[in-house]
């Protein structure tokens, strides 16, 4: 990290996240984040749903030379084709209808930063070449535009898709993939992590208590045992969430066993599936909407909106998942 250690950056994010880790695998991908931050090479990261890819995107930020300018963040999940060019590449006014005012894209937003894009495995083909484009001649113009403009940014992208088999597919070109990860950091899945877990749940739970104001002086061993033989499909992410839910369910300071069961039968009972009283007779077509329709707003919830994670753990693709978002009004 040379001069830049220490700066403040690094600081808010060591005191924000957890990242004083006794795990072998997590200090070597740290490691390699601190060592590329001061080059400009093209960086993959790796991992599950939850793992920290976007914590450890801004690390490597906050550890470049680059860090007091822009990290910009676009989800690639989160759009469709056209709206992700429109949104990376920006536009003049009047080059599509509603185009009413020109607006700058995140290209031109991380100009001497830092661009991060998330999901990149769920990229269309289309946006794939022509994101190479930008990325080896690091030009490009705003649609509707024969301008081109010069920018200079870092580019970090992050999957949990396994993309060389994507790659076997031919949904992702390997010219790209071979662009994009002139350095791969593997974010390893927290099962991986046990040494830190113990010290993540202290971490998690002074953080809960603040944001819920209040004090936690006894957890049974129970819990503790639990948290530490868990698996965490979800990662991070879920054992956050699973302590934030502790400390809210907690009485009198105390987090006990009982309150795991009823956390995790929550779950199941919400489903639906338990019951085999039907009301009347209807089309079975409208039943199969109605039941996945509940079923798919539940998981949603259950992941707090986390379209990538639900997609991961329903097995199907984000790109079918927004279908049914938009086809169903399904709340993110
Ligand atoms: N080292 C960490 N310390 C504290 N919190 C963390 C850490 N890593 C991740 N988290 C928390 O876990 C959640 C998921 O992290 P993040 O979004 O970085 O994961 P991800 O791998 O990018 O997930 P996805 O693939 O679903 O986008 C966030 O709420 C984040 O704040």
């Amino acid at each position: 990290m040379g001069e830049y250690t220490n700066n403040k950056e690094i600081n808010n994010i060591k005191k924000n996240f957890f990242l004083n880790t006794k795990s072998p695998a997590f200090a070597e991908s740290l490691r390699y984040c601190e060592k590329v931050a001061n080059s400009n090479a093209n960086v993959l990261l790796i991992g599950e749903s939850g793992t920290g890819k976007e914590v450890a995107s801004q690390y490597i930020h906050a550890c470049s030379p680059r860090a007091s300018n822009n990290m910009v963040t676009v989800n690639c999940s989160a759009f469709t084709e056209t709206l992700l060019e429109s949104e990376l590449f920006g536009y003049e006014q009047g080059a599509f209808t509603g185009a009413l005012k020109s607006k700058k894209g995140k290209f031109e937003l991380a100009h001497e930063g830092t661009l991060f894009l998330d999901e990149i495995g769920d990229t269309s083909l289309l946006t794939q070449v022509k994101l190479l484009r930008v990325i080896e001649t690091k030009e490009f113009e705003r649609i509707g535009s024969n301008t081109p403009m010069l920018i200079d940014f870092r580019l970090i992208c992050a999957t949990n898709n396994d993309l060389e088999e994507n790659i076997l597919n031919n949904t992702f070109r390997e010219d790209f993939f071979f662009r994009i990860s002139t350095i791969a950091i593997r974010i390893p899945p927290l099962r991986e992590r046990k040494e830190d877990l113990m010290d993540m749940v202290q971490f998690f739970l002074k953080q809960a208590c603040v944001e819920n104001k209040c004090e936690i002086s006894y957890i049974e061993p129970e819990v503790n045992e639990f948290l530490y033989n868990y698996d965490y499909p979800g990662n991070i992410r879920e054992l956050k969430n699973t302590i934030d839910r502790l400390v809210v369910l907690s009485e009198n300071g105390i987090i006990r066993k009982d309150d795991l069961p009823i956390l995790y039968a929550i779950g199941k009972h919400k489903s639906g599936f338990s019951t085999n009283r039907f009301e009347s007779i209807v089309p079975l077509k409208d039943f199969r909407k109605d039941t996945e329709t509940k079923y798919l707003q539940w998981v949603l919830d259950e992941v707090n909106g986390n379209v990538a994670e639900a997609s991961r753990r329903l097995d199907i693709s984000t790109r079918q998942l927004f279908n049914k978002i938009n086809e169903y009004g399904l709340q993110k």
